[in-house]
Parts: structure tokens; C-alpha cells; sequence
């Protein structure tokens, strides 16, 4: 099996229950699918690190305040990712799609009409728990 790529992903909420979704364009591996924004971590980096950094590049905001949600190990047949997912709840500037990128805010309770990379069931679980949107 190939190297596990360390990717480190912000959940983005707003004061509306609202989250971040970021479209991958269709050349990217998991092209086409909606994702919460992020990207690979740098050898020197921290994976907080790496997360503020994404998320500058990605989309033109400063992390301010976030927290680690779920850790997630997901093998694809090209690849193994370990994505460290943390849960953004304060940030500045204005949301830009830096890489002409789709992007919306998606009610926390709509994700689950949204197509993301086969990985990410355990991160809408998680969210769910997060929130209290889970049932009895
Ligand atoms: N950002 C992000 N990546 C995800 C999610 N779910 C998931 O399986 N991945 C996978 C897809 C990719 O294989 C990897 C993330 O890498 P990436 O393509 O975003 O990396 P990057 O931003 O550094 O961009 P690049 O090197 O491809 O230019 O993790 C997700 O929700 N968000
Ligand atoms: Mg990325």
C-alpha cells in the first residue's frame, strides 16, 4: 500500500448552523464531490498548521479558533489518506474561492444531500453528534 498522506480539514460553522462546503474541481483526485475545505500537511507543519494554511489558500480566511473533531484513516485504491478534522468555529475575512472553486454555506441538516468523498460518512457522523441533530 502506497504512503498514508496526512490531509488536514476544516469544519467551518458560522453563527447560522451553517457549514462551508467547497466543490473539488473535476481533476482532483475525488473530483466533482462537495468537501470540507483543506488539503495536504507540510512535513514542517502541525496539522493546525496546516489547516490555517489551507484555508487562506483555499478560500482567503484566518482561522481564529478551532478545535480537533474526529481523526479518520480511509483507504481509497489509489491512496491512503489520515484526515485530522477540526471543528472551525471563529474565523475573519471574507469567504473567496480562491482556486475558482464552488463554495456555499449548507445548513448543518442539509449535508447529507451533498455528495462527498467515500471518506467522509464518519465526519457528517460526527457533526450530527456535535450539534445534537442526531435522533433517539
Ligand atoms: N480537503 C479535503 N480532502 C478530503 C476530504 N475527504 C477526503 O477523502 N479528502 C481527500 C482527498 C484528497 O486525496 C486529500 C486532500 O488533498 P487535497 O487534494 O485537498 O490536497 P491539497 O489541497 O493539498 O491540494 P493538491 O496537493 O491536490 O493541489 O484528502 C475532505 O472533506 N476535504
Ligand atoms: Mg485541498
Amino acid at each position: 500500500m502506497s504512503q498514508l498522506v496526512q490531509v488536514a480539514v476544516g469544519v467551518v460553522i458560522n453563527a447560522n448552523q451553517q457549514i462551508l462546503l467547497s466543490l473539488r474541481a473535476a481533476h482532483q483526485h475525488q473530483g466533482g464531490r462537495w468537501e470540507f475545505p483543506g488539503g495536504k500537511i507540510e512535513a514542517h507543519e502541525t496539522p493546525q498548521q496546516g489547516l490555517t494554511r489551507e484555508l487562506h489558500e483555499e478560500l482567503g480566511v484566518q482561522v481564529q479558533s478551532a478545535e480537533p473533531l474526529c481523526c479518520i484513516t480511509h483507504t481509497y485504491p489509489e491512496k491512503q489518506v489520515a484526515l485530522n478534522v477540526w471543528w472551525v468555529t471563529g474565523f475573519s475575512g471574507d469567504v473567496e474561492g480562491k482556486e475558482g472553486q464552488a463554495w456555499r454555506w449548507v445548513p448543518a441538516k442539509d449535508l447529507s444531500q451533498y455528495q462527498f468523498p467515500d471518506a467522509n460518512t464518519p465526519i457528517l457522523r460526527a457533526i450530527e453528534k456535535k450539534l445534537g441533530l442526531t435522533g433517539p
